[in-house]
């Protein structure tokens, strides 16, 4: 059984406010699975569907069409509510930080939010929070602080440790360090990577920009024709989806073709 496992969805959004008639498909027979601890790219260009595709994991939206199973159960009911245990089991970093938390908060109030649920004492609490803090490279002592007045970095390791709190078995990284600047990106990943092998967790690491995938991601899929297409060698001179082909042109520089004479 995989931990999450989408089927047959269709996804349209109207076009040109509520009363309009007209629906963009964005998402057709679009599938995709994610096994429990695996690290799987999601790649495609900017509007291809990608974030949509993470709503509905998440379970903020439900498709038009076709199933979400986590953990081979319907992630919504027929109300369309996600039970409690399964919204701490699927959390998620965004690409912007500051847009994620609020600027009144301080780094213990972003983290502590998450664990209020627990009910456990204020200095249990507070030493939980510094446990996770440590664990994403954070200085526990800049608990008090306004988590608005660290660097995009910093901040964006609060947002992991945030996302991390409830132990989650599922996390979707949506261009979680496209924000960043390259060494803080190498950074950010390696943390990643360390804390999924320590607990076991799965990410879904959405990005359109391929050079992240390399030795982060064990699979990858790239958005074309509105579905997630795997791809067996993201990097291998087989040939790729033109999705792919295309993103991977847009980094690596055109070899010089050979002619005779
Ligand atoms: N709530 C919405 N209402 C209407 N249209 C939407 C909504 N959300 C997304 N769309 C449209 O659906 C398409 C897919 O958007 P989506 O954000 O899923 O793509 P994406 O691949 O994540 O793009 P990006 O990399 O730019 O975030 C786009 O054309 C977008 O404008």
């Amino acid at each position: 059984m995989s931990l999450l496992r989408m089927e047959g969805i269709h996804h349209a959004y109207r076009q040109g406010g509520l009363l309009a008639r007209r629906r963009l498909p964005v998402l057709e027979a679009a599938a995709l699975r994610i096994e429990a601890g695996e690290c799987v790219a999601l790649l495609g260009p900017t509007g291809s569907g990608k974030s949509t595709l993470g709503r509905l994991m998440l379970g903020l939206e439900a498709p038009d069409a076709g199933t979400v199973l986590f953990e081979g159960r319907p992630l919504r009911d027929a109300r369309g509510r996600v039970a409690p245990a399964d919204r701490r089991a699927i959390q998620a970093v965004f690409q912007d930080p500051f847009g994620a938390t609020s600027p009144r908060l301080s780094a213990f109030a972003v983290m502590a939010e998450p664990l209020l649920a627990a009910r456990l004492p204020r200095e249990a609490l507070r030493a939980r929070v510094a446990g996770l803090m440590r664990a994403v490279g954070l200085d526990p002592a800049v608990m008090d602080r306004l988590a608005h007045r660290m660097s995009g970095g910093q901040l964006q390791r609060l947002c992991i440790a945030r996302a991390l709190a409830p132990g989650p078995r599922l996390v979707l990284l949506d261009e979680a360090v496209n924000s960043l600047d390259l060494e803080t990106q190498a950074r950010i990943l390696a943390l990643l990577a360390r804390l999924r092998r320590e607990t076991g967790v799965a990410y879904l690491f959405v990005t359109h920009d391929l050079r992240l995938v390399r030795g982060f991601a064990g699979r990858c899929y790239v958005m074309q024709d509105r579905r997630p297409v795997e791809v067996a060698e993201p990097f291998g001179d087989g040939p790729l989806p033109p999705a792919m082909a295309a993103l991977r042109d847009a980094i690596l520089p055109a070899r010089p073709a050979w002619r005779p004479g």
